[in-house]
């Protein structure tokens, strides 16, 4: 094997390789030239083996060597021709820009200067971008901030409307609740109501029932008070009603003296069937007397009279303020225009049980004890002579003008023209005192197309001229007026006459009906077979106190009066 070894072409051998080499090549020529022929050292397998790796080791690690070498020297290579085309560049541009020629100072400080002058022009541009990024930085921050602050603002809002909504949802609960519990509490209330008011009008009609049964008990005479309501005209009188619930009695207070002279207060106690204070209207009045019209439908005699001095409000009660425009019934109607309604509508609802029903009216005066016709025309009226006949049920005036009537408000032009030629005269008491008594005469016929029943009733409503006394009224001063007065004073005592005898009457003692005009004329109404009802009138005032205690006494004796059972007039057509 031979000492030298080969280098591989283009490959630089190193100063030291080169020493080992020598020292290599002179060690084994000293030993030659000290030794004879030395004998080989043998070197066995293994050891051939590692010195042949051992040289191809070196030889490929000499061979990256150069190959390292190599590309070193081709990256300079390139980086000056790299440097001089930039060189050549430059100048280029300079000789364009006609920029003063570069001091050089060789390759390297130029190649430092332009590298420096990139690196601040880099850093420059990477400033100006630093800025430019902070800028942004710092208002993306702003925003974001008051995004921030936006959203937390908004989060609170939201919280707070949650919260509201909550509180609304839990309120509104609690109301739906509530509300629940009022409609169950409203739907019991109105149960209950309806359920009261059922057992109130089955209490009021058995009272009325009742009330029915007594008065036939009592001999089917009524008496009401009405007391009317004070229009400035004076002191009022100590007037009291004790029992606002029955509304059955009437107290009087009166000045007097005693037997020493002294003035004493004196306590005067009424009972009735029914007494209206001041307040009550035409409606409360009419309402406790309509059970009498329905009476009259079947088949019931029915008088009414309205009793009291000038001025007490007995025309106002009876006719009221008719309403001769629209002759609807209005807040004023008195008790004949409502009856007229009354009976009209109650005939209409009877059609259905096959009752059909006529009516007829009649309107009559009785003025100085004479009868007169207040519907007949004012010629005839003074010429025909007037005659009262009585048959068992009925009563009958010859010569007198009987209007039908077909429908209610019909009865508001009757009123009118009698009401033109009733006699009014004035007196001290009332400037349209009726100086007479006027009586309204409804004639009913009554006709069942099923059952063949026939019904005869009359209605008589009378205002009865003022009851005072002739020393108060002013009359005795006046001889017509005394006239006027004495008459009306004659027929009003004559009827206290007629009451008093049929009150203590067995069916044996004489009933002086004959004693006046109007007596007799009422005979049928009074005899015991129709249904009365005395209304008295009242005046409020201090003034009248006499006349209106001398009324109540009047009235308390027809009150006491039990002039037997009314019955139904009725018969069939077939007899
Ligand atoms: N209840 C009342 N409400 C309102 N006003 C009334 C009432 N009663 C009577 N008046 C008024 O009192 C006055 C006299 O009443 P009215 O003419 O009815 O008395 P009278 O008793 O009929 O009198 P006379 O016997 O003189 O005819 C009238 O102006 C009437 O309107």
């Amino acid at each position: 094997m031979p000492a030298e070894r080969t280098v591989p072409v283009g490959m630089r051998v190193r100063p030291s390789a080169r020493r080992t080499t020598v020292a290599m090549d002179s060690q084994p020529r000293a030993v030659r030239r000290t030794n004879p022929k030395p004998t080989k050292p043998r070197m066995n397998d293994a050891q051939r083996h590692a010195m042949q790796d051992l040289f191809s080791l070196e030889a490929r690690r000499r061979q990256e060597l150069g190959e390292q070498d190599r590309l070193a020297h081709e990256i300079r290579t390139q980086k000056s021709l790299d440097i001089d085309q930039s060189i050549r560049a430059e100048r280029l541009k300079s000789q364009e820009n006609r920029a003063p020629e570069p001091s050089w100072r060789g390759y390297n400080d130029y190649e430092v200067e332009v590298f420096r002058a990139e690196q601040e022009q880099i850093q420059r541009v990477l400033r100006a971008e630093i800025v430019q990024q902070r800028e942004q930085i710092r208002l993306l921050r702003s925003a974001a901030d008051e995004h921030n602050l936006a959203h937390e603002t908004m989060v609170q809002a939201n919280r707070t409307l949650t919260a509201q909504i909550a509180s609304l949802q839990e309120q509104l609960a609690t109301y739906d609740a509530k509300t629940h519990t009022l409609h169950a509490e409203v739907q019991a209330t109105r149960t209950r109501n309806a359920q009261l008011e059922t057992q109130l009008s089955e209490a009021e009609s058995l009272r009325r029932k009742l009330h029915n049964q007594v008065q036939e008990l009592r001999g089917n005479v009524r008496v009401y008070v009405r007391v009317r309501p004070a229009r400035n005209d004076g002191e009022l009188a100590s007037i009291t009603y004790p029992d606002p619930m029955l509304h059955s009695q009437i107290e009087l207070l009166s000045q007097a003296e005693n037997a020493m002279g002294q003035p004493t207060v004196r306590q005067h106690a009424f009972g009735f069937d029914h007494v209206f204070p001041p307040q009550a209207t035409q409606e409360d009045v009419f309402a406790e007397v309509s059970d009498l019209m329905q009476s009259v439908l079947d088949g019931y005699n029915t008088t009414i009279f309205a009793y009291g001095q000038t001025g007490s409000g007995k025309t106002h009660t009876l006719e009221g303020g008719a309403n001769t425009v629209s002759h609807k019934i209005d807040t004023s109607a008195g008790l004949i225009p409502r009856a007229m309604h009354m009976l009209w509508d109650v005939a209409h609802r009877l059609k259905t049980q096959g009752w059909t029903y006529e009516f007829h009216a009649q309107m009559l005066q009785i003025y100085l004890d004479q009868v007169s016709d207040l519907l007949a025309s004012s010629d005839s009226s003074s010429r025909e002579k007037h005659e009262i006949r009585h048959t068992e049920n009925h009563t009958n005036v010859t010569n007198t003008v009987v209007v039908p009537l077909s429908s209610a408000e019909e009865v508001f032009e009757l009123l009118e023209r009698a009401k033109k030629r009733r006699q009014v005269a004035a007196t001290l008491m009332n400037d349209r005192s009726s100086r007479s008594h006027s009586v309204f005469i409804l004639r009913v016929r009554g006709t069942n197309s099923v059952t063949n029943e026939v019904c005869d009733a009359t209605l008589n409503l009378v205002d009865l001229a003022g009851s005072e006394r002739l020393a108060t009224s002013g009359s005795a001063s006046d001889p017509s007026r005394l006239k006027e007065a004495q008459s009306i004073n004659k027929s009003l005592s004559s009827l206290g006459d007629v009451i008093g005898a049929l009150s203590s009457n067995h069916g044996t003692r004489h009933i002086p009906y004959r004693n006046s005009t109007l007596t007799w004329l009422l005979k049928n109404s009074l005899g015991g077979n129709s249904k009365t009802l005395m209304l008295l009138a009242l005046s409020p005032l201090k003034a009248h106190m006499n006349e209106s205690l001398c009324s109540l006494r009047f009235a308390s004796k027809v009150h006491a009066t039990h002039i037997g059972s009314a019955r139904a007039i009725k018969s069939s057509t077939e007899a």
